[in-house]
Formats: C-alpha cells, sequence, structure tokens
C-alpha cells in the first residue's frame, strides 16, 4: 500500500535480517487521543492510520488544529495526560511494539533512536545548561568520544541548522536565542544523538528563506542517509521539496494519503482540494474558532463540503477507497467508493498546481530529487 523502498530492502546481504529489513520504520495503527477540558471532549486524533519506510520523507499537513502536534506527541508518549488521554491504537518501531512502553522505555527511545523536534521549542531546552552542554549530554549518550571532539561535533551542529557564529554561540543558555533559533537549536540536540527516525513538528516555520532553504538541504541529507522523516508543515512548497508521500489531516483523521505527485496532480479529498487552493494555509486557520465544531464522526469535513450528502455520516470515517484506481493514493471520501462518481467532487474546482505548490528550491517533488 505504501511507496517501495526497496533499495534499501536489497541492500541487506543478512538473510536472517531480512525480513525486519522490509518492515517499515514506524507503523502506527488506530491511533486515538481524546483532551478532555471543562467544556468538552475533542477527539483530537480519531483513528490515524500509517507508516513511515526506512529512509522516507513522510508529510503531515492538515489546517491548524487538525491533530498533527497531538499524532506526533501520542507516537513518542509526550502528550500531556491529562488533559489529553490516549485512548487506543498501536505504534511498532523497527518491528518492536513500543504502545506498551514505560516511561523510562520511551524515554530511552526517545535519546537514541526517534528523535521529536517539538512546535514550541522552550519545552524540549533545559533553562540551566548552556546550548553546549545539552548538545554534549546528547552526543555523549550515543558515543564515547573526546571532549575536543564533543566540542567539534557541537559547534557543526549547530553550523548545520544555521545558527551563526557557532564557536562562540555554544557556550550561550537557550533564553540568550531568539524563539526560531530555540528550535533549531533544539533540533541540533535532537540530531546529536543520530536518529533512525526523526519527528520535526513545524521547523521551518519562523525562519527566514535562506534558513529554510538550509533546513531543506540538511533534511535531504539526513534522509538521503536512510534517516526517516516524519515532517509536519505548513508550508505546501517545503512539502513539494522534501516529501515521499503526504497524510493531510482534518478533525483528527488523516482524510487523503498518497505519492506527494499523486496528492498535487491529483487532489481528491474535497479538503485536500480546498487546502491546495488556499494560499498559504493561513486564511482557514483564523477562520476555524468562527465556524464553530467539527463533527465527531462519519467525515469530519460534511459540515463544510460544497458537495456532502446523507452518506458523509455515520459512525466512522469513511473508508479508504483507491483514486483512479491507484492502491497507493487513497482517500476517505464517499464518492470514491466502487460505482461513486468522483467526478462530482472534482469537476468545480479549477486547476489546483499553483505557485505555492512548486518546491522551494524548484527541484523535483522530493520522490524523484532524492534519487
Ligand atoms: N492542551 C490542550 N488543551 C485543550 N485542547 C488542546 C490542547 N492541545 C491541543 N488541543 C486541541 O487538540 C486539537 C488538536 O491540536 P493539535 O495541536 O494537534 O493541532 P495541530 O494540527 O498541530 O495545529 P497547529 O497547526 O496549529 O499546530 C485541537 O482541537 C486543539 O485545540
Ligand atoms: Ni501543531
Amino acid at each position: 500500500m505504501t511507496m517501495s523502498t526497496d533499495d534499501t530492502a536489497t541492500d541487506s546481504s543478512n538473510a536472517a535480517t531480512e525480513p525486519m529489513e522490509t518492515e517499515p520504520l514506524l507503523r502506527v495503527q488506530n491511533l486515538r487521543t481524546m483532551i478532555r477540558t471543562e467544556r468538552e471532549t475533542i477527539r483530537a486524533v480519531d483513528g490515524v492510520d500509517f507508516q513511515v519506510e526506512r529512509g522516507e520523507t513522510v508529510c503531515l499537513v492538515g489546517e491548524s488544529g487538525s491533530g498533527k502536534s497531538i499524532t506526533c506527541e501520542t507516537l513518542t508518549g509526550i502528550v500531556p495526560q491529562p488533559p489529553a488521554e490516549i485512548v487506543g491504537g498501536t505504534i511498532e518501531f523497527d518491528g518492536e511494539p513500543i504502545h506498551d512502553a514505560t516511561e523510562s522505555e520511551r524515554r530511552a527511545i526517545r535519546g537514541s533512536r526517534i528523535a521529536h523536534v517539538f512546535q514550541n521549542p522552550q519545552s524540549a531546552l533545559d533553562p540551566v545548561y548552556t546550548v553546549g552542554d545539552q548538545l554534549a549530554e546528547a552526543i555523549e549518550i550515543h558515543e564515547d568520544v573526546t571532549d575536543t571532539e564533543v566540542r567539534t561535533r557541537s559547534v557543526d551542529l549547530l553550523q548545520r541548522v544555521g545558527i551563526p557564529n557557532a564557536p562562540s554561540r555554544i557556550d550561550d543558555y537557550p533564553h540568550e536565542f531568539s524563539g526560531g533559533m530555540q528550535q533549531r537549536v533544539a533540533l541540533a540536540i535532537a540530531l546529536a544523538c543520530d536518529p533512525d527516525l526523526l519527528i520535526a513538528d513545524e521547523p521551518t516555520t519562523a525562519v527566514d528563506v535562506t534558513v529554510q532553504a538550509r533546513l531543506i538541504e540538511l533534511f535531504r541529507e539526513l534522509t538521503d542517509g536512510g534517516m526517516s522523516l516524519l515532517l509536519v508543515t505548513h508550508d505546501l512548497r517545503v512539502v513539494a521539496s522534501l516529501a515521499d508521500r503526504v497524510l493531510v489531516m482534518f478533525g483528527g483523521t488523516i482524510v487523503e494519503r498518497g505519492p506527494v505527485e499523486r496528492l498535487f496532480d491529483r487532489p481528491a479529498h474535497p479538503y485536500t482540494r480546498e487546502l491546495m487552493d488556499s494560499h498559504d494555509g493561513v486564511s482557514r486557520r483564523d477562520e476555524r474558532s468562527a465556524r464553530g465544531s467539527i463533527p465527531a464522526d462519519g467525515c469530519r469535513f460534511r459540515e463544510e463540503c460544497p458537495h456532502a450528502i446523507d452518506d458523509c455520516g455515520g459512525d466512522g470515517q469513511p473508508d479508504f477507497y483507491p483514486v483512479d484506481g491507484r492502491d497507493e493514493h487513497r482517500t476517505s471520501c464517499v464518492f470514491y467508493a466502487p460505482g461513486r462518481d468522483a467526478g462530482t467532487v472534482v469537476e468545480p474546482v479549477e486547476s489546483t498546481t499553483s505557485d505555492h505548490t512548486r518546491p522551494v528550491d524548484g527541484a523535483a517533488p522530493g520522490g524523484e530529487s532524492r534519487d
């Protein structure tokens, strides 16, 4: 069902490890996380399934409040409980279930194999230690190296994430950096442990175009080197530059999934089509609070969908149907069910490939440019 990464699978020379190598690095099934507030219970993540292959970049997109960050935080077990409550789902990492892991087991995985750069960087940085101390700690967990090597590597990491004057800034404390730089410092610390999977939540949002281009280049190098990347972003140009596959979220559910070229060329779900048509995803973000709540069942987009019919209701979200008969590109929309006319959904919206879906650096979309 997912894009093949056969090139990594066939590298294995040891036959005994072959079944492991063909496993996705991360497999998530039916992830469900509720948030209970005094006023209501929000189904922040409601039945999310996906996987990330080795060396693959998967982008998670969708409007503000759609559940992207809570999905990531549920994966690494750092979602604050309460107000959140993880009510279901299985998470397998490198073939091992980790959803039942104890807090200390999870911390061990987070410190070595999965790195998570939060949307809000302050929470990741320790205010009482210098950036250099925090980088050193992360490097030393992984490897036994001399102090000089640690220092050289720390400076290099800061330079790679675009921190100017890294050799002197390394001795600064987190509060001496701007918000945008703090997130990049957190990224440098995350990368210090040489993770197999990097989960990065909006890492390119508060940065200028030069730094953005540098980060895109860095992510490419890392995934070319075999790291997997789960990237949350609002910026469709970043998606076009980096993604192999895209997951579109709305109201705590994934509504469409597929290879990046397909998502941009043939967006299928009415919500995806609207997202691709919006200029930068910002206009819808501001409207959300004014438009009231999203249904907690059926298709979550139905109240706002120009094509909604009775079948869009029901208990669970609609099944995932192939788009144009392609298994790897699927959407949770009843109009794509066999025998239904998907043209109803597609027709009224005009061409959707516009400037903001072009890669930032003019390269071909991720899937092609990585080879
Ligand atoms: N601490 C919290 N208390 C109450 N509700 C919360 C809390 N954190 C998240 N939520 C709610 O959970 C839902 C999912 O939020 P989440 O942060 O995952 O969205 P997001 O897709 O990451 O949005 P953004 O693009 O703004 O970062 C939203 O309805 C949000 O309001
Ligand atoms: Ni978020």
